[in-house]
This record gives C-alpha cells, sequence and structure tokens, in this order.
C-alpha cells in the first residue's frame, strides 16, 4: 500500500466512522507518483461515492500531509492493472506517462442533477425558480438560497443543478458542494492539525458555497462559530451561499439565534412533497433516464400509492427495473403490484382516516374522542381540521365520507377545513412544519 494513503487513512480514522472507512475507502488501492496520488475503486458505484462523499477531505488531508495542495485521480481498476487505455500508444515507461488533466477545482458536483432533469410541480417550482435565479446571478439574486423541507424531496438536486449551472455559464467558476458533516469533518481535521488558517482560506476562496442538510450543525458549537464567520466573509463579498436543511431553520434546535438570523438574510423556499401528477410525472421521467420501460398505467400506480417521498419512489422504480430484467419481463401493472406487494402494503396501511385520527390527536396531545367530539376551542378544532385535510389529501374517501369518519359532520366543514389549512399552509411557518412533521409520520 502508498506510505501516503496509509497515513492518509490513519488520519481519517478519527473522523469517519469504522463501517463508512471499512465500506469505501479500504478497498481501495492506490498508487503515488510524483504527480499525486491515483485511486483505484473496485467499480464505478464506489468511485462515484468516494468522490461524492470523501474526497473533499481526502484532498484536505493529503494537503496536510504534504503541506500543500495534492492532487488525486480517481478511477475504477486497480493497481495493477494499466491506467484507462491511453488515446495514443504510449511506448514511454509508466513514470512519464503525463497524468490525465486534473479538474482545476473539485466541486463535488453530480453532473445528473440538473434542472433539465428536475420534475417541475407545484410543490417545488418555487424552489427551482430561484435556484435558478441564483445560478444565473450568484450572489446578487438572493443570498443565503435556502431549500428547506423533508428528506427525499430533491433539495440536494436543486442545489448541485444551480451549481452545474454556474459552471455551464462559466466553467472557471469555483463552486463548492459538500454535506454538512463534510464540513464539520475538515474542520475538526484542521482543529486538530493546526491549520484553521488554511481551512478558512479554502471555504473563503469559492465563489459558490453550497452546503447540504445543515440541521446537522445544530449542537456542534465550535462548527457553528465557524461557519458564521464563513459565512459572513462569503456575504459580504457576495459570494453566493446556497443551504439545505430538513426544516425550517428558526425551528432547528440548538441552532445559534444569530446563525438563524444570517440565514433569514437571502431568501427561505419550502420544498414540499409533490402532488398525485407530479410524483408520476417524475416517475416517468426518471424510467425514461434510466431506460426503463414504464407505461402511464404503472408509473399511476405506484404514484397513487408511494406518497411519501420521491426517493421512495425512485426506490421501487429501481426494485421492479431489476426485478423485471431479472425474470425478462415487461413491466406491467400486475407485475408492478406482484413485486411491490409488501412495500405497497406498508404504505397503505398508516393511510386510513383512524390512523390518521389517532396520528393527528397523538401529535397536537389531545385525546382522540375529543378530536371527534363536537367541541369547537380552538387547542381542538384546529387538530381536526388538520385530520380532516390530511383525510382528504392522503386518502380516496369523499368529502362526505370524511365528515362521516369526524363524528358525522358536514361535507361543507370538511371543505372548508380543507382550504383553511391549506391556505395556512402555506403561509404560516410553523403549521407547515406541523403539516409536513404528520405526513412523514403517516407516509414515512
Ligand atoms: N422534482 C424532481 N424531479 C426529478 N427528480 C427528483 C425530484 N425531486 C426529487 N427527485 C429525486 O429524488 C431523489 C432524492 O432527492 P434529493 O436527494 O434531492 O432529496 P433531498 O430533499 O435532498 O433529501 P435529503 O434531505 O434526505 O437529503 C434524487 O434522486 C432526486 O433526483
Amino acid at each position: 500500500m502508498s506510505d501516503l494513503w496509509r497515513r492518509c487513512l490513519e488520519r481519517l480514522e478519527g473522523d469517519l466512522s469504522a463501517e463508512d472507512l471499512h465500506t469505501w475507502l479500504m478497498p481501495l488501492q492506490a498508487r503515488d507518483d510524483a504527480d499525486g496520488l491515483q485511486l483505484f475503486a473496485p467499480n464505478s458505484y464506489t468511485l462515484d461515492t468516494v468522490r461524492e462523499r470523501y474526497l473533499a477531505q481526502i484532498e484536505w488531508v493529503l494537503q496536510q500531509l504534504n503541506g500543500k495542495p495534492w492532487p488525486v485521480r480517481l478511477d475504477v481498476g486497480s493497481n495493477s492493472s494499466r491506467p484507462a487505455a491511453p488515446a495514443k500508444p504510449v511506448a514511454a515507461p509508466r513514470a512519464k506517462v503525463a497524468p490525465a488533466p486534473m479538474p482545476a477545482f473539485n466541486h463535488n458536483l453530480d453532473p445528473h442533477y440538473t434542472f433539465e432533469t428536475f420534475v417541475e410541480g407545484k410543490s417545488n417550482q418555487l424552489g427551482k425558480a430561484a435556484a435558478m435565479q441564483v445560478a444565473t446571478n450568484p450572489g446578487r439574486a438572493y443570498n443565503p438560497l435556502l431549500l428547506y423541507g423533508g428528506t427525499g424531496l430533491g433539495k440536494t438536486h436543486l442545489m448541485h443543478a444551480a451549481g452545474n449551472l454556474m459552471l455551464e455559464h462559466n466553467p472557471a467558476f469555483k463552486v463548492m458542494y459538500l454535506r454538512s458533516e463534510q464540513f464539520v469533518g475538515s474542520m475538526i481535521e484542521a482543529l486538530r492539525a493546526k491549520s484553521m488558517d488554511e481551512f478558512k482560506r479554502r471555504f473563503r476562496s469559492v465563489d459558490a458555497l453550497l452546503i447540504d442538510d445543515i440541521q446537522f450543525f445544530a449542537g456542534k458549537d465550535t462548527t457553528q462559530e465557524e461557519f458564521f464567520h464563513t459565512f459572513n466573509a462569503l456575504f459580504e463579498s457576495k459570494q453566493q451561499i446556497i443551504l439545505t436543511c430538513d426544516r425550517y431553520p428558526k425551528e432547528v434546535d440548538k441552532l445559534e439565534p444569530r446563525l438563524k438570523s444570517r440565514l433569514g438574510w437571502g431568501l427561505s423556499v419550502a420544498i414540499e412533497p409533490p402532488d398525485f401528477e407530479t410524483r408520476a410525472a417524475i416517475l416517468l421521467a426518471k424510467a425514461h433516464e434510466k431506460g426503463v420501460a414504464v407505461d402511464e398505467n404503472v408509473a399511476m400506480l405506484l404514484a397513487k400509492r408511494i406518497r411519501s417521498n420521491v426517493r421512495d419512489l425512485e426506490g421501487a422504480l429501481n426494485t421492479l427495473a431489476a426485478r423485471a430484467n431479472f425474470y425478462g419481463k415487461p413491466i406491467t401493472t400486475d407485475f408492478a403490484e406482484e413485486t411491490l406487494r409488501d412495500l405497497l402494503a406498508t404504505h397503505a396501511q398508516a393511510i386510513t382516516i383512524p390512523n390518521i385520527q389517532k396520528i393527528t390527536a397523538e401529535y397536537f396531545n389531545v385525546r382522540l374522542q375529543d378530536l371527534l367530539s363536537k367541541r369547537r376551542v380552538r387547542s381542538l378544532a384546529r387538530p381536526r381540521q388538520i385530520a380532516m385535510t390530511l383525510s382528504k389529501e392522503l386518502t380516496e374517501h369523499s368529502l362526505p365520507e370524511i365528515g362521516e369518519a369526524f363524528g358525522g359532520r358536514d361535507h361543507t366543514t370538511v371543505m372548508h377545513a380543507c382550504k383553511t389549512i391549506r391556505k395556512f399552509v402555506e403561509t404560516d411557518a410553523r403549521m407547515r412544519q406541523d403539516w409536513e412533521q404528520l405526513i412523514r409520520t403517516l407516509t414515512g
């Protein structure tokens, strides 16, 4: 094993879990030469994961070990295999083979996540528009841009899309994407190596900093402090900041108030769970992208039954595609029902009116019998309206049926509840959070 790589792994041991280290980094083979370190991954999946999750950290450690930036090249293959076929036959010994040119800047962006591959719907159109504006006019449109919402709804996708578009407009633009854990990891490493100046320079020298899932900063005081200063430096010199969070940041416990206030300086946009039509459209688009033949009936079946998030929808599609491929069968609705029986049952199970009533009552800490009673005090009326609206959105029951299930109420009462709650969800952050949390619990 290359000595440099061994030392790099030793350093990383402190920052990464043993599982991550064994799953992703140990299987890599390394070869170092004068031009940098070459890492070989056993397959492209490992390669993509290493590039996306660990490359920035590896480069950082190598820079610490070598006292200067140290290029890393990632390839599929093994140390003993020949390097990727050169364009022309190379007669000279390996040491003289010119290395492939390194990208000028390691932006960590996934090229598949673009605006073209993002399906727009009511639930995400504001987020998409804002991300496009920011990408077209970085540092000037909205700064920071914060995309927030539940898991698997496309926040990361939009963030990468913005970064990719910035690069398309200007390939020299220094965009840096990283997950918040990577920011934390780099900072811990810098603290340990007493190289905080370098750390600061590195993050402040970018044109656009994209940090995913900042809720992980909660409770990490030193990280927040450092991020706060990075934020200020970038903001003042009009460098673009894009962040994502799994909820409205004001609702994240243990996030410093001054940081929360900074996050509100630009534009915060909620990404909502997609409605039925958007789910079906996303599914067809993903199937097309993956070259999987899926007709509209199958897309509608999955979109109707899997409401939790796009990641689950995509997971179901992948399962279907793999099974269909294995058995050499076309993906019909019968095949989908059969293959995904357990999965669809799990998703269907939670979504009955009684279950919605029970979960809503628990969430708001009220008694189920009070929720269904005629009492009209506000502490009961609001949860009741929410439960009615959830029943309308998440089940196939009609307004009269829902009214009946809620203590024999008229269908106009249910209609009014739905109208009120939808308006509240759009305008009131607290209400939106309750709503999204309940949807997650019911559909997750
Ligand atoms: N509107 C959409 N169009 C196309 N693909 C989408 C859309 N929304 C989500 N996806 C896909 O769903 C998957 C999950 O999305 P993503 O990782 O962006 O979610 P997220 O909101 O960042 O979730 P998390 O908070 O868990 O990181 C990705 O493969 C993404 O491409």
